[in-house]
């Protein structure tokens, strides 16, 4: 299988070009293809696929091997990836994700795609579409219990579901510990991706990720999408943009709340090209 590693930000996955490839049981692929000692290392595969519906389609793979309906970081290199390797010639394309449609701009230097703006949708936040376990209808900055500690944390759904908690510092928490127990509390039933974020000052983030499937990575761009909204709502910032902060970059955030659509820009790379036998 020839494929390419590309990241975002440090959030790196193994793409293939399913217009000249065909990747059966991609689940299984994923797993073993992400192991950073028996694999090629990555945080899961993604593959680029023809569409009906736009002009390519994303299928996303978690580290494992579980699907994510939508991926932020991932999409931003699709657009890179179709650019650079001549799959089109257009600066604004579409690419259908299995939470739909998304719309993306490519900002090109020197004939190569460096940052990607891309219009992620409308949040959701209502609970039981995220999904979470809620009587309230949203969840904002409501509390809860995990492993014995109480946390406050806001729920939103980018295509994918999250859980903004807002704590005094990121750099000293125990995300091998803490991540899997929100991952896999009983009031998520489809598990949860988590963030963990400090506020900076009144337009910027630093945040930690432990994602649903992989574990910590080192950005998550539904996540910051998803932190950037919690922000706003529970009145951390001032203002729409905000800067997100993460251990592998930094992401731009607008949520235009008239359209009520979120926007996000930042970078894509090539790590390598590559071809594995499985
Ligand atoms: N890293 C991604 C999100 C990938 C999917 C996620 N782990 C899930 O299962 O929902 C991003 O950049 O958004």
């Amino acid at each position: 299988m020839k494929f390419t590693k590309m990241h975002g930000c440090g959030n790196d996955y193994v793409y293939v070009n399913c217009f000249q490839e065909t990747v059966e049981h991609p689940e299984e692929v994923s797993r073993r293809i992400s192991d950073r000692h028996f694999g090629i290392g990555a945080d899961g595969l993604i593959l680029i696929k023809p569409s009906e519906k736009a002009d390519f389609e994303m299928d996303m793979y978690n580290a494992d091997g579980s699907s994510g309906a939508m991926c932020g970081n991932g999409i931003r290199c699709v657009a890179k990836y179709v650019y650079d390797y001549g799959l089109t010639d257009q600066t604004s394309i579409s690419v259908d994700t299995k939470s739909g449609v998304k719309y993306l701009d490519l900002m090109v230097k020197d004939g190569r795609v460096e940052q990607v703006r891309v219009n992620m949708g409308a949040p959701e936040l209502t609970a039981s579409r995220i999904p979470v376990l809620s009587e309230a209808e949203q969840v904002i900055g409501r509390p809860v219990e995990i492993g014995g500690e109480e946390y406050r944390y806001t729920a939103v759904s980018m295509g994918n579901p999250h859980a903004v908690v807002f704590v005094e510092e990121t750099d000293c928490l125990e995300l091998e510990k803490i991540g899997p127990l929100f991952e896999h509390y009983s009031g998520f039933p489809d598990r949860i991706n988590t963030e963990f974020v400090k506020v900076l000052d009144d337009r910027t983030v630093q945040m930690r990720v432990w994602e649903r499937g992989s574990g910590e990575t080192l950005a998550c761009g539904t996540g910051a999408c998803a932190v950037a909204v919690a922000a706003v709502l529970n009145g951390v910032v001032k203002g729409n943009q905000v800067t997100v902060k993460l251990l592998g970059g930094t992401l731009q955030v607008e949520w235009d709340r008239e359209k009520n659509l979120v926007f996000m820009t930042g970078p894509a790379a090539v790590v390598f090209d590559g071809e594995i036998n499985l």
